[in-house]
C-alpha cells in the first residue's frame, strides 16, 4: 500500500535528525521539502519570524490551531522556558499520529499536549478540561475558515487577556481574506503584517500579528 507524504516526512526524520535535537528535526524536514516533497510547514523564511514573535513574547501558555507533522509545534516548543506549556490541535487523526512521532523524535514531547479534534468544539472546553486560564499566544495555521470564528469563539470564552498575541499563517496564500478584515479594522486588535513568502515557494505570503487589546 502507498506510503502517504507526512509518513515519508516521518521517515526522514527518523533517517536523517538526531533524536532530541529539535534544530535537526527542523533542518530535516526543510530539506525534505525542499529537495524530495513540497508540504505545508509554516517553513524555513515565515518559521524565523514565528521564531522572533515567540521568542518576544516569552510565553507560559501557547495555542497553536493545525498541528499537520509538527514542524511549528516543534519550532515553538524548543524555544520554551522549562514550565511553559504548548497545546496544539489537530482535527485530522493521521496528521496528529505523525505529529507525535515527530515532536518526540525532536524531544520537546514535555512541553507539548497535541489533542485531536476540531478547534470549534475543543476552544470552549480549554479551561474546564484542559486547566488553561489565558493563551499568551496563539498561533492559528488550520483551516483558513476556521481562523475568524475560532478567534471570536476564544474572545467570547474568555481566553484572551490584554496583550495576548494572535499569530496567523497563510493570510495572502491561501489567504485569510474575512480574519484579515477583521483583525486590521477591529478596535480590540492591533494588527502587524509580517511580509514573507509561502513555504519553500517564491509566491507571496505572510504572518500577521494582532495583539488583543482588552
Ligand atoms: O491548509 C493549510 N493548513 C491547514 C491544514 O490542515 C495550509 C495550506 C497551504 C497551501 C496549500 C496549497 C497551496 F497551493 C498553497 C498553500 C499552506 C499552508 O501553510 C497551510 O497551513
Ligand atoms: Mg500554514
Amino acid at each position: 500500500t502507498q506510503s502517504t507524504r507526512p509518513q515519508r516526512l516521518l521517515g526522514a526524520v527518523q533517517k536523517k535528525a538526531t533524536r532530541g535535537n529539535p534544530r535537526s528535526v527542523i533542518q530535516t524536514i526543510d530539506q525534505f521539502c525542499r529537495q524530495r516533497e513540497w508540504a505545508m510547514n509554516v517553513g524555513d523564511e515565515k518559521g524565523c519570524i514565528l521564531d522572533s514573535v515567540v521568542t518576544e513574547t516569552n510565553p507560559t501558555t501557547v495555542l497553536e490551531l493545525g498541528t499537520y507533522c509538527g514542524y511549528s509545534t516543534v519550532r515553538i516548543a524548543s524555544l520554551l522556558p522549562p514550565q511553559a506549556r504548548l497545546i496544539t490541535l489537530e482535527f485530522n487523526p493521521d496528521f496528529a499520529r505523525i505529529a507525535r512521532q515527530v515532536i518526540t523524535w525532536a524531544g520537546v514531547q514535555d512541553k507539548v499536549e497535541l489533542v485531536e479534534g476540531a478547534s470549534g468544539d475543543l476552544i470552549p472546553k480549554m479551561k474546564a478540561q484542559f486547566g488553561v486560564n489565558t493563551f499568551d499566544l496563539v498561533f492559528l495555521d488550520h483551516w483558513k475558515d476556521r481562523y475568524l470564528p475560532d478567534t471570536k469563539l476564544m474572545e467570547e470564552c474568555g481566553l484572551l487577556k490584554k496583550g495576548s498575541i494572535l499569530l496567523a499563517d497563510n493570510v495572502i496564500c491561501p489567504g485569510t481574506p474575512d480574519y484579515l478584515e477583521y483583525v486590521r479594522n477591529s478596535p480590540r486588535y492591533q494588527s502587524q503584517y509580517f511580509k514573507s513568502h509561502l513555504e519553500y515557494t517564491k509566491v507571496e505570503d505572510g504572518l500577521e500579528k494582532s495583539v488583543f487589546l482588552g
